[in-house]
């Protein structure tokens, strides 16, 4: 990465930028969502005021003496970021430590009745049951044999829009604009990694649950049965983070989901089902899937992982901050430049909801400034699917 060009580190500083109002609004907006959708009794809502004084208006505080991950948040910075405001450290470090902390509010990591009570599963549940869910679900009894591939992979792509902490604050996505829905498509890159009769590995780092889960499980399916990967293993997250990001638990929901849909949602269910029962689809829930640090710091142990993947699929607007780095890039900065720390060939899949952006051709970059200056990087209306092989 030493010939490309500096990029400022994103922080949330800036009055009226989109980090500064996921610092000051949405994280607060979240913490309320999360108390009226339990009921929690009196010790976890002063968790609650407290991490909401101290997110909005003071510092970050440290975890508990007896946390079990206190270490591993010491190595990932919390020594230098205690004590200082949310607003003024890496932006991706004051987010994901606004999760762990939430999570410590609510006794998710204590040894009480409420470990392990994912705060934010009845919003999950709710998407999963909704009848946009049954709608794309059907969907798939209408697709030819040849449309699988296109449709399958549009769908994990596209099903990057469902993301409730982002509609919690904004509302759902508008309908397409001016500018092409895909900014960058290195589809045929990726099919390339992909020929039929492969007997390599997929990893996909997922992102969210639900309408996001079920598409990336379903293009999983669709690539085992085609004999285009003879294993996957499909990363989650730990715990409950960026409200719907998904965990083992969800990827059991939405399983549970297609098998009990009707048509060929449940074919595709079932291979999924077997594939995990014979060990060729794997869940993987590292720590690092939730660390506050980008994908350039990968553990030992992750990279020895990814760097044995036939191609690694990066689902998602966090994910993309993490692989190429948290950074104001100019738009046009090669994408193999920003990834070529990473240990093997790599396909992002998002849809674009933060100002982190690299890869565009100058003509792209230029059509989304002048038609959509002040959305194209942050509505979700656009995505991009980038390959570097
Ligand atoms: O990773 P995802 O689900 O695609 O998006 C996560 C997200 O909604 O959260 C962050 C702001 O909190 C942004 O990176 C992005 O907009």
């Amino acid at each position: 990465m030493s010939d490309i060009p500096f990029a400022p580190v994103i922080l949330g500083d800036e009055p009226g930028s989109f980090p500064h109002s996921v610092l000051a609004e949405r994280h607060p907006a979240i913490i309320r969502q999360v108390r009226e959708a339990f009921p929690y009794g009196p010790a976890q809502h002063r968790a609650l005021d407290a991490l909401l004084a101290s997110c909005t208006e003071g510092v970050v505080e440290p975890l508990p003496a007896d946390a079990h991950d206190r270490d591993r948040w010491e190595e990932w910075g919390a020594g230098a970021y205690t004590g200082r405001s949310w607003f003024k450290i890496p932006w991706l470090w004051s987010e994901s430590y606004f999760y762990r902390q939430l999570l410590e509010a609510v006794g998710y990591f204590g040894t009480g009745p409420w470990q392990g009570v994912d705060p934010f599963r009845p919003f999950k549940l709710a998407e999963l049951d909704s009848p946009e869910t049954d709608e794309e679900l059907a969907a798939l009894d209408a697709l030819s044999a040849d449309d699988q591939d296109r449709a399958l992979l549009h769908g994990s792509l596209w099903g990057n829009r469902a993301d409730l902490g982002f509609r919690l604050s904004t509302g759902d996505a508008g309908p397409a604009d001016a500018a092409p829905g895909l900014v960058a498509d290195d589809s045929a890159a990726l099919w390339a990694l992909l020929p039929p009769s492969g007997a390599g590995t997929l990893c996909l780092i997922a992102d969210n649950a639900g309408r996001e889960l079920i598409p990336d499980l379903l293009l999983i399916a669709h690539l085992l049965e085609r004999g285009r990967i003879a294993r996957a293993v499909l990363h989650v997250k730990p715990y409950p983070y960026y409200v719907s990001d998904a965990t083992t638990a969800d990827v059991l929901d939405a399983l549970r989901r297609l098998t009990g849909a009707q048509g060929a949602a449940v074919e595709y269910g079932s291979i999924l089902w077997s594939a995990m029962t014979d060990g060729r689809l794997v869940l993987r829930a590292h720590p690092f899937s939730s660390a506050p640090l980008p994908f350039a710091d990968l553990p030992a142990d992750l990279r020895a992982e990814l760097a044995t993947a036939t191609l690694t699929i990066v689902k998602g607007d966090l994910n993309y901050r993490r692989l190429v780095g948290d950074r104001l890039w100019p738009p046009t900065t090669p994408f193999a430049d920003v990834t070529s720390h990473f240990p093997g060939p790599v396909a992002a899949l998002r849809t674009l909801k933060s100002d982190v952006i690299t890869g565009l051709t100058p003509t792209t970059e230029a059509t989304l400034t002048a038609t959509e200056p002040q959305t194209w990087r942050t509505a979700g209306t656009h995505a991009l699917i980038q390959v570097r092989a």
